[in-house]
């Protein structure tokens, strides 16, 4: 096998039908759709169905609007409210399939959930010793967070599980979450390239870990967590860089000590958690589509409401403000821990930017709908340390350098980023159509594209939108896009 350098820890590996990515250089995606064992009823579905946007070109996006739940914070209010002692009141839960999955794995292992409905859930927490063993496999669907962060849960449970997922999830790198894992006495099967499905067998017991990230992953190191709150001593987790602190937050709300110093966070195994209120603000990362589409559409004005700013989470907004962006937070505030506000935002002249390595991970889900605006800018857009976009739900540096190629924009991907060159996107339709390769966050970029592109956009295979955004659409069309949704 080829390996190629492509960062001080990082390794692209090239291979026909594998990749790895990471330090060691075994966490590996399988590409091909053909070599994995396992498919999910979602995949059998999606593979029948063919899910398109068309959308005429032009308008503007104007008026207020709020886009649902933050994902993150959704999938981690169930599993913590679910070993909490007491009842859980949560608002604002996204009703969207991936965080669904995370619910249903919980009843599954016999905790009580009412709703959700308009967002409102309330969880009868089961203590830290009172998940069962589920009866049947948990499918996780789309969904990286709901199996990497639940791997870690059940590590330290009395029994055995088996996590599967979809197609595209069956391809993603899950050595990075079972190696640190074993590091801690867990036991966990993986498929032989180190991929869903996982069975975690239980142990006696599990040891507390100091580990170093090799890869800046909020999902890494929240799985570790969660692993650690089994595990006897403390564990600590050193990041490379900054990324998504929601467990921290939560873990602090559910009134469990988490200690931070730097990049390394630390808790004690052995204690527990006291249920309470959650508050879960509009994600940003659902908030971007519309940053952009506002930002390139001439004549937009619009407000996003209660939108999550997590210092976390804002690469989107510092990138965009980089490329001139007319960008605004209002009202700030505070809710369930996080800090929230409305962000209005306006049509401006953007310009290409390199993108600071330091802003990767804190807009790592973003990048989709920030290549439509780097497409749009004055200039070039250089991204670069951004390797870990090629084992998202798609690879997403590859096939958003396709779809722009095919909206003939100058796009060139490299291995760890692309460059981008601005331009006038064009129209794509009929055997021209772009794919978004089930990807959720690929098809919503697109379909803000039609705002500025010169003819009709055709978005391809759409249906795992509703993964992280159901009624986008909707919302979209309420907002000033022309879209039609073809559902078979
Ligand atoms: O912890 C989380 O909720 C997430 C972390 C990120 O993944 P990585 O940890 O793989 O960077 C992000 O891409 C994902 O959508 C959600
Ligand atoms: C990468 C994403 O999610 P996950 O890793 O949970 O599948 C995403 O929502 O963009």
């Amino acid at each position: 096998m080829m390996l190629e350098r492509v960062g001080p820890t990082s390794y692209l590996n090239f291979h026909p039908s594998v990749v790895c990515v990471g330090s060691p250089p075994g966490d590996c995606y399988n590409p091909s759709p053909f070599i994995t064992g396992h498919a999910s009823l979602g995949d059998a579905l999606s593979s029948l169905i063919d899910h398109r946007y068309l959308i005429s070109p032009g308008g503007s996006l104007r008026g207020r609007l709020r886009v649902p739940g933050d994902k993150s914070i959704s999938h981690r209010s169930i599993m913590l409210s679910a070993i909490a002692e007491g009842r859980t009141q949560v608002s604002g839960f996204l009703e969207g399939a991936d965080a669904l999955a995370t619910l249903a794995a919980f009843r599954a292992m016999g905790v009580s959930i009412e709703g959700p409905s308009d967002g409102e859930l309330v969880i009868e927490g089961v203590g830290m010793r009172g998940l069962r063993a589920p009866d049947t496999t948990l499918d996780m669907g789309n969904s990286g967070t709901a199996m990497r962060l639940l791997v870690g849960l059940l590590a330290g449970q009395g029994f055995t599980a088996t996590l599967v997922g979809d197609d595209s999830l069956t391809r993603r790198p899950m050595r990075r979450v079972t190696e640190p894992l074993a590091l801690m006495g867990a036991q966990i099967r993986t498929s032989p390239t180190g991929t869903a499905p996982l069975t975690i067998e239980p142990v006696d017991h599990l040891n507390g870990l100091e580990y170093r990230l090799p890869m800046a992953s909020a999902q890494v190191k929240s799985c570790l967590m969660l692993a650690g709150l089994y595990a006897e001593g403390e564990t600590c987790i050193v990041e490379p860089e900054p990324t998504r602190d929601h467990t921290e937050r939560m873990l602090t709300a559910f009134g469990y000590s988490v200690r931070r110093q730097g990049l390394r966070v630390c808790l004690t195994g052995g204690g527990r958690l006291t249920a309470c209120r959650l508050r879960i603000p509009a994600d940003i990362s659902s908030a971007a589509f519309f940053l952009v589409g506002a930002s390139i559409a001439p004549g937009s004005d619009l407000l996003l409401e209660a939108v999550g700013i997590n210092p976390t989470r804002v690469g989107v907004i510092n990138i965009m403000r980089a490329m001139g962006a007319d960008i605004e937070l209002l009202d700030k505030r505070t809710a369930g821990g996080e800090p929230v506000a409305d962000i209005r935002v306006k049509s401006a002249r953007l310009r290409g930017i390199r993108i600071p390595v330091d802003q990767v991970p804190l807009a790592i889900d973003e990048f989709p709908a920030l290549f439509i605006a780097a497409a749009c800018a004055e200039g070039e857009t250089v991204l670069t340390g951004a390797e870990e976009l090629r084992v998202k739900e798609s690879d997403r540096i590859q096939v958003m350098a396709d779809g722009l190629t095919k909206l003939g924009i100058q796009a060139e991907p490299t291995p760890d980023g692309i460059r981008i060159q601005g331009g006038t996107l064009g129209s794509a339709t009929g055997e021209n159509a772009i794919e978004a390769h089930g990807d959720h966050r690929i098809a919503m970029s697109f379909a803000i594209a039609g705002l500025r592109a010169s003819g009709p956009i055709e978005v391809r295979d759409c249906a795992n939108v509703e993964t992280s955004f159901p009624g986008f659409p909707q919302l979209a069309s309420n907002a000033g896009l022309t879209i039609e949704e073809q559902r078979p």
